[in-house]
């Protein structure tokens, strides 16, 4: 297929340094430059694993002993799954399940499970996620919600910007009338290490549309959200 390659895009989510379009001017998934395929999906899981060891016998220990043998391929592989949301893009996990619907109420899909890597620390923070919007004549099949949650999640992220991502997202291929996300999240980076406070929970919010405006659907959707 015949490319070209664009300087990068600060401000595109799925930027990897470089994006490289088709002459349709769709994405291609990058890595290091390199379009994904299976053949260099597996030179990156070797680099990553070489990584592994560096890091394994950095920290003091026998990369050589049994129970180490295969494990800087199995946390290459385990990095690779926690930031799998690289390579998918909005349009691959919404396909065409977007359907034409006759409502203006409010529909949520609260309590969605979040795991996400700290791009700070590179360690986990998880917790839940409400997506709440109005409709325009159009809904989203449910399930695409919580894909959409799983691909911004599963990348380097800071919660702010993963909760702006999926209220971006609803709002491209809907074009609601508003949509609200709110996120609730522990982070290991404040858990573990650092200031080590293992209670704490951080919550971000996006709101848009009417969500911002009128204070009456705001409240509806935080209400239903606290309730069970
Ligand atoms: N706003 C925001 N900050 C985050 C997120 N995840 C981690 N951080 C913060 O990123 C900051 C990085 O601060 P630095 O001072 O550069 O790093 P540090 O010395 O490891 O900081 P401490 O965590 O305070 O030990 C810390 O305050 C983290 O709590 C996030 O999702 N959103």
């Amino acid at each position: 297929m015949e490319t070209k390659k664009i300087k990068c895009d600060k401000t595109k989510e799925n930027c990897n340094g470089h994006l490289q379009l088709d002459f349709n001017g769709n994405e291609l998934k990058i890595f290091n430059g390199k379009e994904i395929s299976e053949n260099n999906k597996e030179l990156q899981t070797k680099e990553i694993s070489s990584a592994y060891l560096n890091i394994i016998n950095s920290i003091g220990e026998d990369s050589s002993r049994q129970g180490l043998l295969k494990t800087p391929e199995r946390a290459a592989k385990a990095i690779l799954h926690f930031t799998k949301g690289y390579n998918e893009t909005l349009q691959e996990v919404v396909k065409d399940a977007i359907f034409d619907e006759n409502t203006d109420e409010l529909v949520l899909v609260k309590d969605i499970e979040m795991f996400s890597l700290c791009e700070h620390h590179l360690v986990p923070f998880m917790g839940k996620v409400s997506v709440g919007y109005l409709p325009n004549k159009k809904v989203l099949g449910l399930s695409k919600i919580a894909r959409i949650v799983e691909m911004y999640s599963r990348r380097l992220q800071v919660q702010e910007r993963l909760t702006n991502q999926i209220a971006d997202a609803l709002q491209e291929i809907l074009n609601p009338r508003g949509v609200a996300v709110i996120v609730e999240a522990t982070h290991m980076c404040m858990v573990m290490r650092g200031v080590e406070k293992f209670n704490s929970k951080t919550v971000s919010s996006s709101m848009r549309g009417e969500f911002r405006t009128n204070p009456k659907t705001r409240e509806e959707f935080f209400h239903l959200v606290k309730s069970n």
